[in-house]
């Protein structure tokens, strides 16, 4: 309806001169005592919401983002109403989706760079940062042609050139932090609903419940409960009913529990998902049977399995906490020592002092929050390397077909993990987006009509967390700044004039896509930097850093080599059972990096961990 999205800058306006009306719940932000047991606590397990590391729990679920750069808000006051403004004064931002639609065509670009590039980036995303959109009595909020319409929304409203959507786009604003009162912070600030250590919690959960759900026996079991479908293992089914997923036709079909929410996205993701889980449950099997050999009973599957189950529940729960641990390190050793080195290129590494060859000093006057330019723009460049299709079982799918829809994980996990692997046509990062994204996205539960633009989205999203534009964020690195259009060349720098009054409005998403790769890296330097920056908050702000030399949260020497035996090759061929894989499983296979089978590839071995195993200390 032309009336209520006729422009996105009166709507917001007129929110706050309260025309219309609103009042949903403020989430609190739980739980807000310290550490209650940082005394008599296990020290070498992490809590599942990441409280007792940070002295001031800064990490743990459901706290407020933290910002590199203060909030850009535009009400009188500067502490709420999301940036739609021009640095000019009257004028409006452009509408981010009719950027979308003059900016970014969808032209395939390939890339030597693998799909797990892509998709490992999204679970590393989904580890670390979840920004909570309330939700209203039914469900989701609606703000496309609703006439009183709640205060949350932030519709994107839909140039008359775009034929594609209508002429309103939904988009709700993210959850304000409130206090434990349930009254809104100001400046707004966002939220994490998990923690943000790079910690395992996509595979954990970030809180208790969540925990248990995944937990055999009730949650109390070592291992992570899984399915067998046509004789493999899957993750296990949700029986909760949450939304997130829609299951297909297919008898088979079912929606999935991981430790984070939104697994069931499509399947690469929980195909990511899946890859952890099962590794998990191997972890603590060669735990026990490592274990079980120091004592001398002879190792005997049947054995494994018996000592697992018929174990006292505090050795379940120790086992259980020594696998997530081992885990822990060996996803933190291939985020920070392998994926962010091809993602950030050398020279980012050295300047973040983000490299992997000593052992580490945990600062506790690091803040390891994670940083709201991180999580509204800079860690969204993985959106420019998703590909419209996938294949699986020799079949191509659509990814538009696939979102919410798990099934490829179901019937196709290990042929999924393969074409991830070796298919050579995975994008390029670039300002060329799948359609899938920029057209498609969730037409599975609305109709085309209902789809969305997840770039209209990212950009609009900045502005409703008071991103500052991208010339800020480059006078912030001490990166020479774009004071001209002509700046970015004169082809580009026309489409931006035609869009944009002045280059400091230009928002950060939009500058940082337009950005080359850094020399051995993916990302742009923009981008680069606030990743850098956040990996290296999350390095040394975490007391469980796998390299720190805090002890008994860290580990020994001996532990850290046995968890660098476990790359990501180990796990694509344990999990999805492959015979064969490329060397850098983050490119192609080719001349330089060649296919080898995955025996070369060594497996975790447990025996130093079960030496320490039963050790006080
Ligand atoms: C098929 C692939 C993908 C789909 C369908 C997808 C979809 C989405 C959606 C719907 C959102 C929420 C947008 C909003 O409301 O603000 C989102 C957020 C996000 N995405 Fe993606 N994404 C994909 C891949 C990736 C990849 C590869 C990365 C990183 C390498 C990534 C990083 C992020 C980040 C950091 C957020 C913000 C999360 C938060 O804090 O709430 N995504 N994505
Ligand atoms: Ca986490």
């Amino acid at each position: 309806d032309e009336k209520f999205c006729a422009s996105h800058a009166d709507l917001y306006y007129a929110n706050i001169a309260g025309k219309i009306q609103g009042g949903y719940d403020m989430l609190s932000l739980g739980d807000q005592s310290a550490c209650a047991n940082r005394a008599t606590r296990d020290l070498r397990y992490r809590e599942i919401d990441g409280r007792c590391n940070h002295p001031k729990d800064y990490g743990s679920t459901m706290k407020p983002l933290k910002r590199y750069l203060k909030a850009h808000y535009q009400d009188a006051e500067g502490k709420d109403a999301p940036r739609i403004y021009s640095v000019m004064g009257d004028n409006y931002l452009p509408s981010p989706r009719l950027i979308s639609f003059k900016l970014f065509p969808d032209i395939p670009k390939v890339a030597n760079t693998s799909r797990w590039t892509m998709q490992f980036g999204q679970l590393i995303d989904h580890d670390i940062t979840s920004a909570p959109v309330p939700t209203g009595p039914n469900g989701t909020i609606k703000c496309c042609g609703v006439k009183d319409m709640p205060k949350e929304c932030f519709p994107i409203s839909v140039p008359k050139e775009d034929t594609r959507f209508d002429t309103c786009m939904e988009f709700v604003r993210s959850q304000a932090a409130a206090d434990e009162k349930g009254n809104q912070l100001y400046p707004r600030e966002q939220l994490n609903a998990i923690t943000s250590f790079v910690d395992g919690s996509a595979f954990y959960g970030s809180d208790l419940n969540a925990t248990k759900r995944l937990r055999t026996e009730d949650g109390k079991g070592a291992l992570l409960k899984t399915v067998v479908v046509n004789g493999f293992e899957r993750l296990p089914n949700d029986t909760s009913a949450r939304p997130g997923c829609l299951k297909s036709q297919r008898p088979e079909s079912y929606c999935m529990v991981t430790g984070d929410r939104r697994a069931n996205l499509h399947p690469g993701l929980s195909s990511a998902h899946l890859l952890f889980h099962l590794y998990h449950n191997f972890v603590v099997r060669s735990l026990a049977a490592a274990i079980l050999n120091k004592r001398g009973q002879p190792y005997a599957p049947n054995n494994v399995e018996y000592f697992i189950t018929n174990a006292p529940e505090y050795l379940k729960e120790k086992l259980f906490q020594e696998g997530r641990k081992v885990m822990g390190g060996i996803f933190q050793n291939i985020v920070f020592c392998d994926y962010l080195p091809i993602i950030l290129g050398p020279g980012l590494i050295e300047k973040f002092k983000l490299g992997c060859t000593r052992r580490s000093k945990y600062n506790p006057y690091v803040d390891p929050r994670i940083a709201n330019s991180f999580t509204a723009a800079a860690f969204r460049f993985g959106h420019t390397l998703v590909p419209n299709s996938f294949t699986i079982n020799g079949k191509q799918e659509m990814l538009k077909d696939s979102f919410l829809i798990p099934d490829g994980t179901i019937y196709g996990f290990e042929s999924l993990v393969q074409n991830f692997l070796t298919d050579g046509k995975s994008e390029a990062f670039d300002w060329f987006f799948s359609k899938s994204i920029s057209e498609h996205l969730f037409e599975t539960r609305t109709g085309p009509k209902g789809a969305i633009d997840l770039l209209s989205v990212n950009i609009q999203r900045a502005r409703d967390h008071g991103i500052p534009a991208y010339y800020y964020w480059r006078r912030y690195y001490g990166l020479r700044r774009f004071t001209s259009f002509d700046d970015w060349g004169y082809e580009t720098g026309k489409k931006f004039k035609q869009l944009y009054n002045h280059v400091n409005d230009v928002d950060l998403f939009v500058g940082g896509v337009f950005e080359p790769p850094v020399a051995g890296g993916v990302v742009g330097e923009t981008f680069g930097h606030i990743i850098a920056n956040q990996f290296a908050d999350l390095k040394y702000g975490d007391a469980y850093y796998f390299l720190s030399k805090e002890y008994p949260q860290g580990f020994t020497d001996e532990e850290i080599a046995a968890i660098q035996e476990v790359t990501f090759n180990s796990i694509v061929c344990y999990s999805a059972k492959l015979q064969y894989v490329q060397d850098n499983t983050w490119f192609v296979p080719s001349e330089s990096n060649p296919v080898r089978p995955c025996s070369v590839h060594p497996q975790f071995n447990a025996e130093v961990f079960a030496k320490n195993f039963d050790q006080p200390y």
